[in-house]
């Protein structure tokens, strides 16, 4: 069976992919399975920020890798907290990054609260060949968490065309939609023909 690296540590992101992939011939390992590597995730873009981390980790373990770099974009912010989505409110806090989120946008009313997640999927194979794709799903930041499932922004996020917030969908509806699901369903149109290129 095929054995691919997802370049990282981040739990919620590791979940959805492990579910993503059960269809497909590919055996899912996550940086939780290695020794422990360090990757500074310095980039200006999510494109460079997720090819970083997929270097780093061929470097270190010389094997076929997919990073994954995303975050939320949000128009009245001029487009914060975007690469910095992870340490918005300092360190990775999910928590303190909503708190900060509702802060920054607390004068902005409903219909100028709109934003994006945005993800960059970029695999590399220790011979250089890369794979790169993206997606993206549109909507509005809430005034007020909301829900308990998946990660991150998710609970303060309303995704186009619901009233629930993404933190209430189940993890399949979740990635019927989100810009990670849309990001992976491209990548795999054209995952076979990298493999074995
Ligand atoms: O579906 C999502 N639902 C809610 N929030 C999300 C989602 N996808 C990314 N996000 C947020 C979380 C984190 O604040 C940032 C990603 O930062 P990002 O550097 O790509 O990931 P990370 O540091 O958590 O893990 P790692 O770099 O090891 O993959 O955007
Ligand atoms: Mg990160």
């Amino acid at each position: 069976m095929k054995m691919l690296v997802v370049a990282t540590k981040n739990a919620g992101k590791a979940r959805e992919y492990r579910k993503m992939f059960a269809p497909f011939d590919v055996e899912i390992k996550t940086l939780a399975d290695f020794p422990p590597i360090t990757i500074n995730e310095d980039g200006q873009t999510f494109a460079e920020n997720a090819l970083i981390k997929a270097q780093t980790a061929v470097a270190a373990f010389n094997l076929p890798v997919m990073a994954d770099d995303s975050g939320l974009v949000v128009d009245a912010l001029n487009g914060a907290p975007g690469v910095h989505s992870a340490r918005y409110a300092g360190d990775h806090d999910d928590a303190a990054n909503n708190a900060k989120l509702l802060r920054e946008l607390a004068n902005v009313p409903g219909e100028q609260r709109t934003a994006h997640f945005h993800t960059t999927i970029l695999a590399l194979k220790p011979d250089g060949a890369k794979l790169v794709t993206e997606g993206r799903v549109n909507g509005k930041i809430l005034q007020k968490a909301r829900g308990n499932n998946g990660f991150g922004y998710d609970p303060l996020f309303i995704p186009d065309g619901y009233d629930c917030s993404m933190a209430e969908l189940t993890a399949d509806q979740k990635n019927q939609i989100s810009h990670r699901g849309r990001a992976l369903r491209a990548f795999m149109d054209q995952f076979a023909e990298w493999w074995q290129a």
